[in-house]
């Protein structure tokens, strides 16, 4: 039998400092998402959008949570949609299915690394340039889209508040695939950390080829399975120029697609993908939807598309 993707939209910009990013399961629908997962092979069902109140009608009387030295924005909706994605993505995997979701910016992957790691070992491939490792102590732009995996990781606490963190998630499960601009809390959070970084100077030096099989061997050592998160700004701007925080010198086209198809072929032997999301697309500042398609295009490589 196929196996069912199950696409869970969650358009939210809260994480973000850039409004737009929440325009981004939509644009990745239009780029033909479903089609292009059938032609995969998957038996593809699309739940729709997550309900997230936009800014502009946020009741303004509610006050954001503000303690010294503490800073994490929209903290209170970034809650929300978190608890109510990851009962969803729990769904999803209790189904038999593969939740895909949709960002939105990053703060997203809160909620899907709780619910796939909801009664479940997990571990994490984090394709991104940045590390996403700042707390509300750390983060020089109180934007929670740059904390996720910190906030999941439980040691690292967002706001004191157990709603972020991922209790399944094995911190020497997480890998980071394709850094290049950390933050110095990051960095030295990073380094501290059992978890595994793999920056574009390693791809440059070992090639992707053998990163992602390395990757791929530390995510799944010991765990029930694995959440994939695909920050479209792990790649090149020149690929995707359709991001909030861009950054020169990431992964080309190619090395993109041979990653995900890695991970497809590395889940027919072995069935470790759990979850996956594909987050940070922001129309308003791509050229042609030209970051959604790819998004489309890479979701797809990950879930069985093949060339020949
Ligand atoms: N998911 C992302 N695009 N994160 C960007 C984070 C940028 C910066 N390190 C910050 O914490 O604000
Ligand atoms: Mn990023
Ligand atoms: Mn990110």
């Amino acid at each position: 039998m196929e196996r069912e993707v199950r696409i869970i939209g969650a358009p939210t910009d809260y994480g973000a400092n850039r409004r737009g990013v929440d325009m981004g399961p939509s644009a990745i629908r239009y780029a033909g998402l479903a089609d292009e997962l059938r032609a995969a092979g998957a038996d593809v069902t699309d739940t729709g959008d997550l309900l997230v109140p936009t800014a502009e009608t946020r009741d303004p009387s509610v006050d954001e949570p503000k303690e010294e030295g503490r800073n994490a924005k929209f903290v209170r909706e970034v809650e929300d949609v978190s608890l109510r994605l990851a009962d969803q993505v729990a769904e999803a995997i209790d189904d038999g299915g593969v939740p895909l979701v949709l960002g939105g910016d990053h703060s997203i992957a809160i909620g899907c690394l709780s619910g796939s790691g909801r009664d479940a070992d997990i571990g994490a491939i984090w394709f991104d340039a940045h590390g996403d490792y700042n707390t509300p102590e750390t983060s020089p732009s109180g934007n929670i889209h740059g904390m996720p995996l910190a906030a999941a990781l439980a040691h690292r606490d967002l706001a004191d508040v157990e709603w972020a963190n991922a209790p399944g998630l094995q911190e020497e499960n997480v890998v980071w695939v394709g850094l290049r601009s950390l933050d110095e809390a990051e960095r030295k959070g990073i380094r501290e950390s059992e978890a595994t970084a793999f920056t574009m100077s390693d791809i440059d030096e070992h090639g992707m080829s053998e990163i992602i099989d390395q990757a791929l061997e530390i995510a799944t050592d010991g765990v029930d399975g694995i959440h994939v998160s695909l920050d479209l700004d792990w790649l090149d701007p020149n690929e995707a120029p359709g991001v909030g925080t861009p950054v020169h010198g990431g992964a080309t086209y190619r090395e993109a697609h041979y990653a995900l198809e890695r991970v497809a072929e590395y889940d027919e032997e072995h069935d470790v993908l759990r979850s996956m999301d594909a987050v940070e697309v922001n129309p308003v500042l791509d050229e042609h939807n030209q970051t959604a398609k790819l998004a489309t295009e890479l979701a797809a490589s990950a879930l069985g598309k093949r060339i020949l």
